[in-house]
């Protein structure tokens, strides 16, 4: 019996150690499961980095270099280069007409004044007095203010009627006479033998002397001349750039210094050499004007002039007044006269003023006509001077 229960021990012993030894089997082999899945769980999301990475880069950041320069240059438009278009300014020829309304609207006043006066009826002295102040007021100038009156005073003693229709017509003949229709306002602009001519522009900088250059070359452009434009306003850098760039727009070239303050004399000459080397019909100069006193403006004008006339004549000096500053142009019209030969005037800002007596006031002073009148901002806003269209645009 011992041996059979000794047996039965060693069995159950043996099952024992058995079921212990799978356990622990079975729990090795779980343990391996485990990690196998914790390890494919990190290479899933693998796939969702690699989309990721281009919004990665396509970020602001500094690693993203290319990325982020390739950005913005979709977004910028293309560089293009401007081509250059030459415009084709306006014909000189009924440019007053077209800007006739302007010179109208500011002088009317004048027109209309003298109008409702002289044909009110009875011309008492009050009356007479009345017409007086308002052609004094329009900067017509105290001498030819008493031969107007003078003679408008003979035709009503005279006729004895103060008919507007007919008054108007007196006073058309009067101011015309006034504004001498007879003077010649030709511009020097064609060649003269084998050289081109030559225009000096001078004034008092603020006038619009520099735009009217610019204006200027249109006008002859207009009338197929080959125009060269001289920078001799060398006192202000940006003079010469104004020009540059008003002669750009018709195809006309500029000669310049790169250097501010540099001699006008030798820009004048350079232009003119210039001019003369590339056959054009007319140079045109533009000069400095801010100067401290009558003497440095004789000296720097009369360089100008001694420079440029070792090769050429100068065939057109223009003066450029401002219309608004009525005695103080006429002031500085006198000193120019004195500085240089003035051939010809040139009446700016006529558009912003009333006092178109002027006209009549420079050319009695200087003895010299008329030419051109400014009458606005635009590039083609400057006209050839016609007395008889000024005469009308005042009566208007
Ligand atoms: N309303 C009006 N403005 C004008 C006329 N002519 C010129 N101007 C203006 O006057 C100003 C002065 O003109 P500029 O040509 O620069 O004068 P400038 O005499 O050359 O003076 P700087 O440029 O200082 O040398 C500018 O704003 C022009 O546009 C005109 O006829 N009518």
């Amino acid at each position: 019996m011992d041996d059979v229960d000794n047996l039965w021990t060693f069995l159950i012993v043996g099952v024992v150690i058995l079921a212990l030894g799978i356990g622990f089997a079975v729990s090795l082999l779980r343990g391996r499961g485990g990690p196998e899945r914790e390890v494919e769980a990190p290479t899933r999301p693998a796939p969702r980095l690699d989309r990721e990475a281009p919004e990665d880069t396509g970020a602001p950041t500094p690693g993203g270099g290319t990325v982020t320069t390739e950005a913005p240059e979709e977004t910028l438009p293309p560089v293009v280069e401007p081509v250059p278009t030459i415009e084709r300014p306006e014909s000189a020829r009924g440019r007053l007409q077209r800007l006739r309304a302007r010179l109208a609207r500011s002088n009317s006043a004048l027109g209309k004044g003298l109008l409702a006066l002289l044909s009110r009826g009875r011309l008492d002295e009050e009356a007479w007095e009345d017409v007086e102040d308002t052609l004094i007021a329009s900067d017509l100038g105290v001498e030819a203010t008493e031969e107007l009156i003078a003679s408008l005073r003979t035709k009503v003693k005279i006729d004895g009627t103060t008919d507007e229709a007919t008054v108007r017509e007196w006073l058309r003949e009067d101011l015309l006479r006034l504004v001498q229709p007879d003077m010649d306002r030709r511009i020097a602009s064609s060649r003269v033998g084998t050289r081109p001519a030559v225009i000096l522009v001078v004034g008092v900088n603020g006038t619009g002397k520099t735009t009217t250059v610019g204006k200027l070359a249109r006008v002859l452009v207009a009338e197929d001349r080959d125009v060269l434009l001289g920078a001799a306003d060398t006192f202000r850098a940006a003079a010469a750039d104004q020009l540059d760039t008003w002669g750009a727009r018709v195809g006309v070239p500029t000669v310049r210094s790169d250097r501010e303050g540099a001699d006008p004399a030798a820009v004048a000459f350079d232009a003119v050499k210039a001019g003369i080397e590339q056959e054009v019909d007319v140079v045109i100069i533009d000069t400095a004007g801010r100067l401290h006193n009558k003497v440095d403006l004789m000296n720097e004008l009369g360089k100008v002039k001694r420079v440029v006339e070792k090769q050429s004549e100068i065939d057109e000096v223009l003066l450029v007044l401002d219309a608004t500053t009525g005695q103080n142009g006429l002031q500085q019209a006198k000193v120019f006269s004195e500085a240089v030969n003035v051939t010809g005037i040139v009446l700016t800002k006529l558009d912003g003023t009333a006092k178109g007596g002027i006209v009549v006031a420079v050319q009695r002073q200087l003895g010299v006509p008329v030419k051109l009148v400014g009458l606005g901002e635009g590039p083609d806003d400057l006209a050839p001077f016609d007395p008889e269209e000024f005469v009308d645009a005042i009566l208007e």
